[in-house]
């Protein structure tokens, strides 16, 4: 199985669901001479292991005897390894299917030092077991731990009725509703009003995409109409006052339901200010920003090339330069809390479904610009 690659390159035990554990199978390593990172601060200190459980950090760690596998840090830095909340692996999206799959996903975050991530399980047909089951079949090749996040993308009895046993049989408590993507994946306020208070009433998180997908469909047929066809029109069609809007809008709901809200993808100044705004006021709201918001800006969808304008199509979308200073700001005092990637990959030939209407391009970008 692929997966063992992996797990035995990181001294773990056998891949079973969710990841290679630890197994109890006597492995023990010690990481020698690195400095040691942690949330509070870095020290100089040696990390001992045993059957995949940290049991001792401190200097200077006698070897002890040869079955300890010994690994020289000596001028690095030693790290939990970092979770992800924010991915979308072999996602079926806008007619076609994101390339990292529960496999090449899992290889490359775990290149890059990530070894958690929770991905969004999208209903089929809006049915929750049929869109969990999917995602658990995907999901069997991981050669990493992972979790999983769920989107609402309808409302009756049976949704509000599997909520339940998702959170209470399957350990998902937390659920996503699209304000965008008008057509096919966004609620209505109706709907996200009825979540709002089922998250509630499950003690469960209610998470959002906040864009006014209206609103966004009525600047995309504005582009349209003036004949702005190429990637530069997805970033006009969909202006940070429509996430900000919407941002606010939920924010407010779940305040009227009395509930905690997490906001995913925070890329505007717009959007970051009404949660800042929010949390002053004492309401328990969460923002995460993700990488490319962070590190980037539009420019790249000025791009005369139609390959690497497209790339950077992602929704919501990617700001003018000044959006991204705004961003760290507010990740690095708190307003923003966390840090998701929203890794949605697509190659050159899906991003070329959109070549002649910016529309069409599937939204979504590496996680590691
Ligand atoms: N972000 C994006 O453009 N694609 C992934 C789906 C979503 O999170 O909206
Ligand atoms: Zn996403």
């Amino acid at each position: 199985h692929p997966a063992h690659e992996f797990c035995a390159a990181a001294g773990g035990g056998g891949g079973g669901a969710g990841g290679c554990g630890g197994g109890g199978d006597g492995t023990r390593i010690l990481i020698k001479g690195g400095t040691m990172v942690n949330a509070h601060r870095a020290e100089e200190a040696d990390v001992y292991i045993e059957d995949g459980v940290v049991v001792a950090v401190r200097p200077n760690i006698p070897v002890g005897d040869d079955n300890v596998k010994v690994i020289d840090a000596t001028g690095k830095y030693v790290m939990p390894g970092g979770i992800d909340p924010h991915t979308h692996l072999e996602m079926e999206f806008m007619g076609t299917v994101t390339i990292d799959d529960f496999y090449s996903g899992h290889a490359a975050a775990l290149a890059g030092g990530t070894t958690m991530h929770i991905d969004f399980v999208i209903p089929v047909n809006g049915n929750l077991t049929a869109g969990l089951e999917s995602y658990k079949h995907k999901a069997e090749k991981s050669a990493m731990d992972y979790g999983f996040h769920m989107a609402i993308t309808k409302w009756n009895d049976e949704v509000s009725r599997e909520m339940e046993v998702m959170v209470k049989e399957h350990g998902i408590n937390s659920f996503k509703f699209f304000m965008a993507y008008k057509g096919s994946l966004m609620v209505t306020d109706d709907l996200l009003l009825q979540g709002l208070q089922k998250c509630k009433s499950l003690g469960a998180l209610a998470m959002v995409h906040a864009e006014n997908g209206d609103a966004v469909a009525e600047g995309q047929q504005r582009m349209i109409d003036l004949g702005i066809t190429g990637p530069e029109g997805h970033a006009l069609s969909r202006p940070p006052v429509l996430e900000g809007e919407a941002t606010s809008r939920a924010i407010r709901l779940a305040k009227f339901v009395n509930t905690p809200l997490y906001v995913v993808h925070v890329m505007s100044t717009d959007a970051m200010e009404e949660i800042a705004k929010a949390k002053r006021e004492g309401q328990r709201v969460i923002g995460e920003p993700v990488v490319s918001g962070l590190v980037l800006d539009d420019s790249w969808l000025w791009d005369p090339d139609f390959a690497t304008a497209s790339k950077y199509v992602m929704s919501p979308p990617i700001r003018e330069a000044g959006h991204n200073k705004a961003l760290q700001a507010a990740l690095s005092s708190g307003i923003l809390q966390l840090v998701g990637t929203d890794h949605c990959t697509f190659n050159s030939t899906q991003k070329a479904f959109g070549s002649d209407d910016f529309r069409k391009i599937p939204n979504g970008v590496n996680g590691k610009p």
